[in-house]
């Protein structure tokens, strides 16, 4: 089987990572790469890690270009993939890494993003808790999926078992993030001036105002949450992968350490990539560079009576292009892992 995978963004920061990623899986092969002010360079100019595509030219993002794949990686700044996404044709299965088609409110993505909705898409996240089972199971056959934001992975995947075992009250959740500068895109992160930035931890988007508030929350919702609240503090630090979140939220009535331990060995046993480390060890963003890794921990305050959760990702891996490819390969039917791995790349 061949599956014809074009990539738009390929010059970005998602875009080279969708490119090193899906060129594992033994059924892709890439045909139009596109960007937008680098149209017309080659993708070794901008993307010198990827050697074998070095010579490959970048194309204007048009329908076009686009067209006559099985699969379109869409990996541009949101709004730019929601006014091409609208032109595909419903036959090619789309895979959005922004942020256009993640939530099912018009009126969060007014507040938050602003504009006009684009839309909402079955969502990328197998793993997920839903009413309906877990999201994987309504992800077969789908077109359109929209790829999580990557904090929201980190925050969801740290605290859900909790939630839909009901061992913590989600209305007082505490969130805090250290965050590596790739999350930022190739535009800024260039501005992030190394002289200024090393040494440094900064936070940013405090006080309920992150873009991925709306999402967590949705995210939680869905695991059962009936009231869920989030206090979300984003800190940039300087690595250039990587994401830990540690998420705290008290212990509900009835739930003590034993309770707590079993709903996330339960909730995760099954899952190809998310592992519960054990006992005593914790997440670190150092073990999952280049991996469709999420570690996970977790463990109870007695003293605060709050349940612990942390969990360490690769925001460019499990976070965007690892995710977008799991869930390719659920939407065609194909085995989860596929082309995927969990080997990290360390030191
Ligand atoms: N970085 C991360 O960790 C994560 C990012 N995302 C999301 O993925 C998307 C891409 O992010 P990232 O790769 O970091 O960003 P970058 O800034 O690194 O890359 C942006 C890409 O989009 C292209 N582009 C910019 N404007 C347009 C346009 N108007 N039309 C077509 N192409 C355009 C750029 O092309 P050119 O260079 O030629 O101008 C470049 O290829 C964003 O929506 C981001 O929010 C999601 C999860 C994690
Ligand atoms: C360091 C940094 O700025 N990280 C970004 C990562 C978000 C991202 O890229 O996700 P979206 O697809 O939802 O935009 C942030 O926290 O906004």
């Amino acid at each position: 089987m061949v599956i014809r995978v074009a990539v738009a963004g390929a010059s970005g920061y998602v875009g080279g990572e969708v490119l090193r990623v899906f060129s594992a899986h033994p059924d892709v092969e890439f045909g139009a790469l596109t960007a937008h002010a680098s149209a017309g360079d080659t993708i070794g100019a901008h993307q010198p890690h990827l050697v074998p595509l070095a010579s490959r030219v970048i194309e204007p993002t048009t329908v076009e270009a686009l067209s006559g794949h099985d699969v379109v990686v869409l990996a541009l700044p949101h709004g730019a993939s929601g006014a091409i996404a609208a032109q595909l044709p419903a036959d090619v299965l789309v895979l959005d890494c922004g942020a256009d088609y993640r939530l099912a409110s018009a009126d969060a993505w007014a507040e938050y993003y602003g504009g006009e909705h684009a839309g909402t898409w079955p969502y990328g996240m197998p793993e997920l808790v839903t009413p309906n089972g877990l999201q994987r199971s309504l992800l077969p056959g789908s077109k359109r999926i929209a790829v999580p934001g990557c904090n929201v992975t980190a925050v969801t995947l740290a605290l859900q078992p909790g939630i839909a075992a009901g061992v913590i009250d989600a209305s007082d959740v505490v969130a805090t993030l250290a965050v590596g500068y790739s999350g930022a895109g190739k535009k800024l992160a260039a501005n992030l001036l190394a002289a200024e930035g090393l040494g440094s931890a900064v936070p940013y988007a405090v006080g309920g105002t992150h873009r991925h508030v709306p999402e967590i929350l949705q995210n939680f919702a869905s695991a059962g949450a009936p009231n869920p609240r989030i206090s979300f503090t984003p800190v940039l630090v300087p690595m250039s992968r990587g994401i830990l979140a540690s998420v705290t939220a008290p212990l509900a009535p009835g739930a003590d350490a034993d309770s707590v331990r079993a709903a996330w060995i339960d909730a995760y046993a099954d899952e190809p990539f998310v592992r519960v480390l054990p006992e005593g060890s914790w997440p670190a963003t150092a073990s999952t560079v280049g991996a469709n890794t999420a570690l996970v921990q977790v463990t109870v305050d007695a003293k605060a009576g709050r349940v612990v959760a942390v969990c360490a990702i690769d925001n460019l891996v499990k976070g965007t292009a690892g995710a977008a490819l799991q869930s390719m390969n659920v939407a065609l039917g194909l085995p989860e892992t596929m082309g995927l791995t969990m080997m990290g790349l360390a030191p």
